[in-house]
């Protein structure tokens, strides 16, 4: 993928200045518009190529196919559930965040919380505001000895973890990603859900909001713990369903709740913020001046390096671009294109075929497959008209048209890209030479010199007469009929091409009809 150019980035959130300023000193244009309503950012989204938030702006689907220009979002923290994130990727927009950014701060929020549970801090200072001094009312218990169950031990939970044992806290947990072996090096014992809750005496979740972690801790998997346990949210509404935590704060069975995000933001149903036994906080987990800090320099910085062509760094849904940041990597990603244009062009009139294998030879390019896929996926797909497809949502768009797309590495050749369009045979080779997409094949005629794919224009080279043919392009005309005709290379058999369909094919590829003509009749004069 070539560098992504940025032009004008819309920040709709409080983001640290330094975001900003990194941004303007890079040449981008930064509008900063905070608490849009829903119709200001559909009307405004449109002026942008670029998106930056925080938790508080949904970026829906709506969103997205409102924002005709837009190729980023960037996230200036870690959780992405406010981002139709598959709306984004079908739409080619990079959806970006700053995962690290914020860990710290929010760990630090969350043993906050599980010391404020253990000892009644926020209620005791409420009740001494109202001028008590009820002692008695708020006789805590120690954290020392008691076990901690960390529902997620990512970057947050592995810190949550070694700062709770320092308290002296036992710290078990469960996660499906996480090796076991992994986690025990910081101290925490993975065993399974059902085996976790009834150990607890404090609850903590740090997963991300998706389907399969919403409702974790539910009236059923509440029952299942001790009575009396005491859980922490500092991740995302909806992890523990607050319907069931009401419940379970009411009978006794939950015995204190620290939450530091709701399902709704700010939550317009208050019994759980109001309940005696919850501590809550308006989503403060990241709200500390180091972690905006660092998300808000380091988003910019990350846009940036995306822009030069550096790197990408921290996207959630374009991996299939990280490791193709280098020059070697975009020459291939052009072969790739082109030879899927190729492969269009000169099979748009012959068979159909809904099936692509990519087939990559060469150590060099073992890891390239799935960016050469993408790659030729977008040649393939893009016709004239349409400039939708690129590397972010190629195999998405793919899907949805019916085309299935395999790849494969066989044993190292040469460094060589086959993709052949199954059903109808047709099938191309590629190269990169000195520098240059080539192509060495074209539907079994080999070329004897590759032909240049450089631009999408192609360059045939005849060993033996170069001042033949210099440079050749087609359009569906007499000229091109004419040309096949003439076929001066049959018998050389250096191109052994359905030239016309060739011409027809390559005439979709170029703007400029009026030099192509041109250069086909140059081509026909040198020939006769
Ligand atoms: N309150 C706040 O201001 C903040 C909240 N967050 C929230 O915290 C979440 C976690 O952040 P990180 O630790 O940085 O993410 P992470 O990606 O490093 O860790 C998440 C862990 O959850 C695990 N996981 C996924 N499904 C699971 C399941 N069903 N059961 C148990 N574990 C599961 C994953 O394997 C992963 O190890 C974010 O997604 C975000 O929503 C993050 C920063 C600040
Ligand atoms: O980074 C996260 O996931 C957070 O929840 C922090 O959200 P915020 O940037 O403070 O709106």
């Amino acid at each position: 993928m070539s560098p992504v150019s940025i032009q004008r980035v819309l920040i709709s959130e409080s983001v640290d200045p330094r975001c900003r300023s990194i941004l303007q000193e890079n040449g981008i244009e930064v509008t900063e518009r905070q608490n849009m309503s829903k119709d200001e950012l559909l009307a405004e989204i449109k002026n942008y190529d670029g998106l930056i938030v925080r938790s508080a702006t949904k970026v829906t689907a709506e969103v997205v196919r409102a924002a005709g220009a837009l190729k980023i979002i960037g996230r200036a923290g870690t959780g992405v559930d406010n981002v139709d994130v598959d709306a984004a990727t079908k739409n080619g927009v990079i959806v970006m965040n700053t995962p690290g950014g914020n860990t710290i701060s929010a760990a630090e929020l969350t043993c906050a919380l599980v010391l404020s549970l253990s000892r009644n801090v926020a209620q005791a200072d409420m009740s001494m505001k109202a001028g008590k001094w009820d002692r008695k009312k708020f006789m805590g218990s120690e954290l020392f000895g008691k076990v901690l169950g960390i529902v997620g031990l990512g970057r947050i939970g592995k810190e949550v973890a070694t700062r709770m044992q320092s308290f002296g806290m036992r710290t078990i947990g469960y996660d499906p990603i996480t090796p076991p072996d992994v986690s025990a090096a910081w101290g925490v014992e993975q065993m399974s859900l059902e085996q976790l809750w009834p150990q607890c005496d404090y609850i903590t979740v740090h997963t991300p909001l998706m389907p399969s972690t919403t409702g974790l801790l539910n009236d059923e998997t509440l029952a299942k713990c001790k009575k009396g346990v005491k859980v922490v949210n500092c991740a995302r509404g909806g992890i523990i369903d607050e319907e069931a935590l009401l419940r379970a704060l009411e009978s006794g069975q939950c015995g204190g709740a620290g939450l530091d995000v709701y399902v709704e933001e700010p939550p317009m149903q208050r019994a759980l913020v109001n309940h005696p036994n919850v501590i809550s906080c308006p989503h403060l987990g990241a709200s500390t001046k180091e972690a905006q800090a660092r998300c808000g320099q380091e988003i910019a910085l990350q846009i940036v390096d995306m822009v030069k062509g550096k790197a990408l760094v921290g996207a959630v849904n374009a991996q299939v671009l990280a490791s193709t940041f280098s020059p070697e990597s975009h020459l291939w990603i052009r072969l790739g294109e082109a030879m899927g244009s190729v492969l269009r062009a000169y099979t748009s009139s012959k068979q159909p075929y809904s099936k692509v294998q990519v087939t990559t030879l060469g150590e060099r390019l073992k890891k390239s497959t799935e960016f050469l896929s993408s790659a030729v996926v977008v040649g393939l797909i893009t016709d004239g008209s349409s400039h939708g497809a690129n590397l972010v949502n190629a195999l998405a768009l793919a899907k949805e048209t019916g085309l299935s797309v395999n790849s494969s590495t066989p044993k190292p050749a040469a460094c060589v890209v086959e993709v052949s369009l199954c059903g109808c045979g047709y099938k191309a080779l590629g190269s990169v030479q000195a520098g240059v997409p080539v192509l060495l094949q074209l539907d079994g005629c080999v070329f004897r010199q590759p032909v240049s794919l450089a631009g999408h224009l192609l360059f045939f080279k005849a060993e033996s007469s170069p001042q033949l043919l210099p440079s050749v392009t087609g359009e569906i005309s007499g000229d091109c009929k004419r040309l096949t005709s003439l076929s001066p290379w049959r018998p050389s058999g250096y191109l052994c091409l359905d030239y016309y369909w060739f011409c027809v094919g390559m005439s979709s590829l170029l703007g400029d009809l009026a030099s192509l003509r041109s250069l086909v009749k140059e081509a026909a004069q040198l020939t006769v």
